[in-house]
């Protein structure tokens, strides 16, 4: 199957998506494996190392109850045989005091070798459960980031951070949990309870038995435990959301002193996390008195069979030895796998809201479609408008839009609120896919232009210009990361940013707070306009560049956006005199009436 990150990297859509695969609880982990396979896939080779480590480790415990078992038979006298480690021992002769150093040494010789293979085991195990988790990581982020607006509408952002930070960190402890303890402890169980058998099969019947007692402890209520699990992820990632929207707001907040709704939202969500943590609390509460009733059955069972076969003669004290030795050795990764039932049960929850993000579709992945190829490093700037609608859901943005605009052509889109104005320009931009109808390029449907290709024809500059944490240079390099500091300068120059850079100590190095914090209304635009002029398409959409700027503002704008629209192609949505008269016509769309839809009266 193709794994996950190959499926998002070539574009290709998965077969199946996450929510057919939910169809059947019962599977559902088992196709959830499936599903992340792919992302163990470059570490085959690590993770056998690892296993042939854990297999080592395993070997040597199994040596580790054999020298206090030589020690009970050859050295206290306790007499018997078939102990391999006694005939060693014997080569000391009679010395005791010999046989017991040399007894004592074995033991932290094994217990040294067990050690060192257990380093090397996790050291291998645990870091391909960290890249394969930092893989996921940086795969779901990558694709959040590329699934189509329509997507990001539908969700908070708290809420698709949740999923990316929180969400993909349980899966890391689900990761390491399975390599450092699920792991070893199925080997170690199986190990002990095969060298139990060959010990003796009475032995290994008593082992047989505990181990599907525990491991049916450990099933019990998993569905109970996975649900409240999910419940609880679910609850987080709203109270991510609800904080993140808050804090967004906070100037809001603050101007209308509203901070006791939002602590009430808050605590009413936290009941949710409470509630939900509370019940998996309870689940795992559950198994440990039976987990101990189980295994201090099994002891029981062992000590008095092991009892009477040595007080008959049918082993040595030594085997009793072993044999208890063993059935210790395996109840405790057995008592410890289930006590990661939670973080299982968590990271089983997380991956499945993962899976749910990885099989989005992502057009913007999507191949290159045959007739896009060989398309012109720059379009002429053609754009065509043919049978345009477009719902939002059931919201009705667009109908039956035509029009059609040359290459150089500056048009201005007008109308009422809510007409359409700045759903036409993000459809000109592909961030949308009409419903009905084709947006075209010189030609071409968006749908079918490859998404680079698009980017570098289309830029735009917006009624706010969103700016990132960093310096003014930085945010005008967005448009293009490989522009040289010359260009930067000449872009910043022409769109007279460096008008109120220059007098700033740090220049055009000058660092912007969080979300570009610091500047102007009129400023901030005019470094998007700086960043337009450098990314050089030959299409500029403009949404309301210039509204909530007072009359200079305005002027210095306008002046800067002069030098962006100079022979492109422009499509601008503005109600301000001084824009509209750069434009070499307006179309206005009207409302049609209620339910009926937009037209275009083109006022040409
Ligand atoms: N992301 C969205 N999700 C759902 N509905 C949307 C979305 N964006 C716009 N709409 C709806 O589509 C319709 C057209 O919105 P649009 O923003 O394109 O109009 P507009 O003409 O630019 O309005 P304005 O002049 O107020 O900016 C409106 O009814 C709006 O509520």
């Amino acid at each position: 199957m193709e794994s996950p990150a190959d499926a998002a990297s070539t574009g290709g859509q998965r077969p199946v998506g996450w929510g057919a695969l939910m169809k059947d609880p019962s599977t559902a982990h088992r196709q959830l494996l499936r599903f992340f396979r792919g992302f163990g896939a470059p570490y085959r080779r690590l993770l056998a190392l690892g296993v042939g480590m854990r297999l080592c480790e395993t070997a040597a415990d199994l040596v580790t109850p054999w020298p206090v078992a030589a020690v009970v038979d050859h050295v206290l006298g306790a007499g018997g045989a078939r102990n391999p480690l006694g005939s060693l021992l014997d080569v000391l002769g009679t010395d005791r005091t010999a046989m017991l150093t040399a007894a004592a040494a074995l033991v932290v010789l094994v217990a040294l070798v067990s050690a060192a293979f257990d380093y090397a085991g996790d050291r291998l195990m645990n870091g391909v459960g960290e890249r394969m988790s930092a893989a996921i990581r940086r795969e779901t982020f990558a694709h959040l980031q590329r699934l189509p607006l329509s997507y990001h509408d539908r969700r908070t952002v708290g809420g698709s951070t949740s999923r990316v930070i929180t969400d993909c960190g349980n899966v890391k402890d689900g990761l390491v949990a399975f390599c450092s303890v699920l792991f070893p402890g199925v080997l170690s169980v199986t190990g002990y309870a095969a060298a139990l058998l060959l010990l003796d099969w009475r032995f290994g019947l008593i082992g047989a038995a505990v181990v599907p007692a525990v491991l049916l402890l450990g099933v019990r209520n998993r569905r109970r435990g996975h649900r409240a699990a999910r419940r609880r992820r679910e609850a987080e990632g709203e109270l991510t959301a609800l904080v993140a929207e808050a804090l967004q707001g906070i100037r809001t907040v603050h101007a209308f002193g509203r901070h006791g709704v939002h602590d009430r939202d808050f605590a009413a969500r936290s009941g949710g996390v409470l509630d939900a943590g509370l019940e998996a609390v309870d689940v795992q509460a559950r198994r440990a008195p039976l987990l101990e009733a189980v295994t201090a059955a099994g002891t029981a069972a062992l000590l008095w069979v092991g009892g009477v076969g040595v007080l008959r003669g049918w082993w040595s004290t030594g085997h009793l030895v072993v044999a208890i030795g063993y059935l210790t050795g395996m109840v405790a990764p057995l008592r410890a796998l289930s006590k990661l039932s939670g973080t299982f049960a968590q990271g089983q929850a997380s991956a499945e809201r993962i899976a749910e993000v990885l099989a989005e579709p992502c057009p913007l992945r999507a191949p290159v479609r045959a007739g896009a190829r060989g398309l012109p490093p720059r379009a002429r700037g053609r754009v065509d408008f043919a049978g345009v609608s477009m719902d939002y859901g059931d919201r009705r943005a667009l109908h039956r839009l035509d029009l059609k605009i040359a290459a150089g052509e500056r048009i201005a889109l007008t109308g009422p609120n809510g007409a359409g104005k700045s759903t036409a320009l993000a459809l000109v931009a592909g961030l949308y896919r009409p419903t009905r109808g084709t947006v075209c390029i010189d030609g071409t449907a968006t749908a079918d232009l490859p998404e680079e290709w698009l980017r570098r024809q289309v830029t735009a500059v917006l009624q706010e210009t969103f700016l990132f944490a960093g310096t003014v240079a930085d945010n005008i390099r967005y448009a293009r990361p490989d522009a040289s500091p010359r260009e930067v300068r000449a872009a910043a120059d022409a769109a007279l940013v460096t008008a109120f850079t220059d007098g700033f100590p740090d220049g055009l190095g000058t660092r912007l707070g969080d979300c570009g914090g610091g500047l102007s209304g009129g400023q901030r635009q005019r470094v998007g306009i700086a960043r337009a002029l450098l990314a050089d398409a030959p299409i500029v959409l403009l949404d309301e560049p210039t509204s909530g700027l007072d009359a200079e503002a305005e002027r210095q704008v306008v002046a800067a956006l002069g030098r962006l629209v100079a022979d492109r192609t422009v499509v601008m949505v503005t109600h301000r005199p001084a824009l509209l008269e750069t434009a070499t016509g307006v179309v206005t769309l009207t409302a049609a009436g209620p339910g009926r839809g937009y037209g275009a009266a083109d006022g040409r």
